[in-house]
């Protein structure tokens, strides 16, 4: 397939959602989703921007909201452009390692600490396993996603470079 864009290209033309990816020594913070987009998947807590919020402010808000803690310090960890047969987004991926309270499930989301090493990736989105392991390593990311019927049909993920927030060309160095 060719003329995909990718995430910075995409985010002109899609909705923005955003995911946190908390770590907190050798294990990370995954949800069990109850309803919406990815219904029953395990997945970063995170949700869709809100009008006039920057991605920081919504995956700051959205992990609130999901499961009660406060991230103190999302790192821009990357980004992915997603289509599917019934949503597509560019998702903005953070990195978490400092938070206040004891998660607890909500409405949307109930709470899961799994092994960093040992992430139960069957029971995620499939293209997780492409680029999770980058962020809880610390690294950066960029992906470009094509979905049909759930399986994923196009799949491109581009490790070491960032991409920035709108207006941000300093965020794009290699790690
Ligand atoms: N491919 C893939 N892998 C991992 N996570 C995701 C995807 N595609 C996605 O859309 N997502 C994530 C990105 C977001 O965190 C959610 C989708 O947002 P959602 O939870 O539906 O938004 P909310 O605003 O919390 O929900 P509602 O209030 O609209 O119900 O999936």
């Amino acid at each position: 397939m060719t003329g995909v864009p990718g995430p910075t290209a995409a985010r002109e033309q899609l909705p923005e959602a955003t995911l946190c990816h908390l770590v907190d020594g050798d294990r990370t913070l995954l949800i069990r989703k109850q309803r919406g987009v990815g219904q029953g998947n395990l997945v970063g807590p995170g949700g869709k921007l809100e009008a006039g919020e920057t991605p920081r402010e919504c995956v700051v808000r959205e992990v609130r909201e999901e499961v009660g803690i406060d991230v103190a310090d999302p790192e821009r960890a990357g980004a992915f452009a997603y289509w599917a047969d019934d949503w597509s987004a560019v998702v903005h991926v953070f990195r978490a390692t400092a938070y206040e309270g004891t998660p607890t499930a909500s409405a949307e989301a109930d709470p899961v600490w799994v092994p960093v090493d040992d992430v139960p990736f069957d029971e995620m989105w499939a293209t997780d396993r492409t680029w999770l392991p980058t962020v809880l390593d610390g690294g950066t990311f960029r992906g470009t996603f094509v979905f049909h019927a759930d399986e994923p049909r196009y799949v491109d993920v581009d490790r070491g470079v960032n991409v920035p927030e709108r207006g941000d060309v300093s965020a794009t160095g290699r790690r």
